[in-house]
């Protein structure tokens, strides 16, 4: 049976004075990539914060791994990659990763498993300053592999990245989900969809449709995503 690694019931959040997600119900399972997805604003960042437990003013319930998002027995099972790069400029790929692995707790002899994971093993001796933009994101997704996270939570991981390198990081997520793990990856970009095994579509803090691709088209009797998405919130207005 597949692991259930995140439930969350009736959670509910108010950043500044206002409700961003309106009373959410869903499960996010190990050996999946679950791509979250919807417009600019409709709270993928935030949904993400509360499920990483970094997030004020959350209500409601969201069990990760089993314990209460937060809690600090999760913090070495999940990783999280935010929109900002979160590596140091001045320092190489290797000497960044030798820093958080130390930092993590995480063994040496995983730095070379995730530069060779992220595919940097030819940059590796390269200061992040003289990175281009995506490799830098690799630099990042490396440091939340660094201690095989059960949970991988990848905040729009692949925004203004070229085809190839896009393709080559879906690899990574597809490959990280074979090996076990749970991938949550947002995206405003719906053809991105077709790449996830299953999708939670986003609209105004609330969740228009959970299911596989196939799944949603099939009920919003649409040929693509896009179309789906469309067809959903004229359903719904
Ligand atoms: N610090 C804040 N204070 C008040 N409101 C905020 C704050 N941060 C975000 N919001 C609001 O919360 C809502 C959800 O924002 P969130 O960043 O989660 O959306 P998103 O779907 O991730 O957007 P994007 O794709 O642009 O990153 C938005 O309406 C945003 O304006």
């Amino acid at each position: 049976m597949t692991e259930t690694v995140v439930v969350a019931k009736d959670l509910k959040v108010v950043r500044g004075r206002r409700e961003v997600l309106h009373d959410l119900d869903f499960s996010i399972r190990a050996g999946e990539v679950t791509g979250l997805l919807g417009p600019s604003g409709c709270g993928k960042t935030t949904l993400m914060r509360a499920l990483v437990g970094v997030q004020a003013k959350v209500t409601g319930t969201v069990i990760v791994l089993g314990s209460p998002a937060g809690s600090a027995s999760l913090r070495q099972r999940i990783g999280y990659v935010t929109q900002a790069a979160s590596v140091y400029d001045d320092l190489t790929v290797t000497e960044n990763l030798r820093f958080f692995a130390r930092i993590l707790g995480a063994p040496t002899s995983s730095v070379s498993e995730v530069v060779e994971t992220v595919d940097l093993v030819s940059h590796q001796h390269q200061v992040v300053r003289d990175l281009s933009g995506g490799q830098r994101s690799r630099v990042s997704l490396a440091a939340a592999l660094l201690g095989a996270p059960d949970l991988l939570v990848l905040d729009e991981p692949t925004v203004g990245l070229d085809p190839v390198l896009r393709e080559q990081l879906w690899g990574t997520f597809r490959d990280l989900a074979a090996a076990g793990a749970a991938v949550i990856v947002s995206s405003h970009v719906m053809d991105e969809a077709e790449r996830c095994d299953r999708l939670l579509l986003m609209r105004g803090g609330a969740i228009l449709a959970d299911g596989s691709p196939a799944e949603i088209k099939q009920k919003a009797n649409a040929d693509d995503i896009e179309q789906a998405f469309l067809a959903l919130v004229k359903g719904a207005a």
